[in-house]
């Protein structure tokens, strides 16, 4: 069957950027599609007896919320084999897009979470059409030394001319026509603070600098920061906003959890003062020497090398009764990776039996699947909000609160 067209009736959005048809009676998978919609679309997987896969080819019947993509270079008037990667919602007006994307993370809680939960999916701030967002993009090489994306589900490297969710800054800097042999692949990062810079392929780290609000973190050029140019002050707000203050202690034994460089440390600091206590645990050490710079100027602040998994297990274990005590009084923010906290996070989670606990999350499925872990655990979700911060992407952020139930 791969390489044949089917003609299909779209009828819902799944996690990942796909939405799903049946064709006799087999789900396939389809992208570049809308629910609504009646496409014409190529087989590219159909190895699986559950589920295949295929790629728009010709729209028959358009869902009213179809816009020309933003991105030429990703539309599905090309090969499928042809189109950049990481635009898989371009074709979709922003507001709908934001209506799909809070149909998921629905969908999600309820399936893998066990929670009625509705969510509205906010945008941030920033143009209307959702381009001109990324401060941050990673350019692969091809064999000819030419850059740009990988195409969707692919390692195929797609040399483009243009990277329109990028910010202008970031555009202008981006050195699409030039060509880098010998390196696997390069970072264009347009920080907020000083000029736009090139990472090329294993280069060593420098000090690069990103203001949120008032407040400036130092950090690696090498290492993690939020990707779009509102993402830090949106997500602090809403963290410190998130924090019940009749459940905070500033000193308590507080966590900041895959903490990077500080920022959800320095958010809830900023809120509750110069005596909070709080740690930041990070696997990346260089990251954590940025924090511990960062959040200097709290005397009950520190930062740990650690994996948070074997970290936070070690800690409880080991911890004497008045650190329980702490434990049990304390404000736990986390924000993992896509893969999510996971059993055994949230096991020594249970076990420390922390007074609330905030969780930011870029992974629906990862984090419903979290949310039913941390019910059995004691812990109920309280309080849900999502933000659109990948504009144009199928990538969707969730944030929720959990207060433990005693
Ligand atoms: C989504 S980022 C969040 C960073 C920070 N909260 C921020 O917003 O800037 C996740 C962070 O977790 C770190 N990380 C990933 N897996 C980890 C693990 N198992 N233990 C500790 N840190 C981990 C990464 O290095 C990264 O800095």
């Amino acid at each position: 069957m791969e390489g044949s067209e089917l003609e299909l009736a779209v009828t819902n959005v799944a996690h990942g950027g796909i939405t799903v048809a049946r064709h006799e009676g087999r789900v396939v998978f389809v992208s570049d599609a809308i629910p609504g919609e009646r496409v014409v679309a190529r087989v590219t997987d159909a190895g699986k007896a559950k589920f295949w896969r295929a790629d728009t080819v010709r729209v028959l019947e358009a869902s009213p919320h179809r816009r020309e993509h933003i991105w030429p270079e990703a539309a599905h008037d090309r090969d499928p084999a042809d189109r950049a990667g990481g635009a898989e919602f371009g074709h979709i007006d922003p507001a709908h897009q934001r209506e799909l994307k809070r149909q998921v993370v629905v969908d999600a809680l309820q399936r893998f979470g066990g929670v009625e939960r509705d969510v509205e999916v906010e945008a941030l701030p920033g143009a209307a059409d959702g381009t001109g967002w990324r401060t941050r993009v990673r350019l692969h090489v091809d064999e000819r030394g030419r850059l740009g994306p990988y195409a969707a589900r692919s390692h195929r490297v797609i040399p483009v001319s243009s990277l329109p969710l990028a910010t202008e800054r970031l555009q202008k800097a981006a050195p699409l026509a030039e060509e880098f042999g010998g390196v696997g692949h390069v970072d264009v990062l347009a920080p907020s603070v000083g000029d736009p810079r090139l990472v090329v392929g294993e280069q060593a780290p420098s000090v690069i600098r990103e203001r949120v609000g008032s407040r400036e973190f130092q950090l690696a050029d090498t290492g993690f920061w939020q990707v779009h140019e509102h993402a830090a002050e949106t997500l602090s707000a809403a963290v410190s906003g998130a924090v019940d203050e009749t459940l905070f202690d500033p000193r308590a034994a507080n966590l900041d959890l895959y903490g990077g460089v500080g920022l959800f440390a320095a958010a809830v600091g900023d809120r509750f003062g110069s005596t909070v206590r709080i740690t930041s645990v990070e696997g990346d050490a260089l990251a954590t020497d940025h924090a511990a710079e960062n959040l200097a100027e709290w005397v009950g602040a520190n930062a740990v090398t650690g994996r948070v998994e074997r970290w936070l297990a070690a800690y409880v274990r080991d911890a004497s009764a008045i650190e329980r005590a702490r434990l049990r009084a304390a404000t736990v923010v986390l924000d993992p990776p896509r893969s999510g906290a996971g059993k055994q996070v949230v096991a020594a989670l249970g076990d420390a039996a922390p007074a609330q606990i905030v969780y930011v999350a870029c992974d629906p499925v990862a984090f419903a699947r979290d949310v039913a872990l941390l019910r059995d655990r004691g812990y109920e979700l309280d309080s849900l909000r999502s933000f659109d911060l990948f504009p144009n992407t199928h990538h969707v952020e969730a944030l929720g609160h959990f207060r433990r139930r005693d």
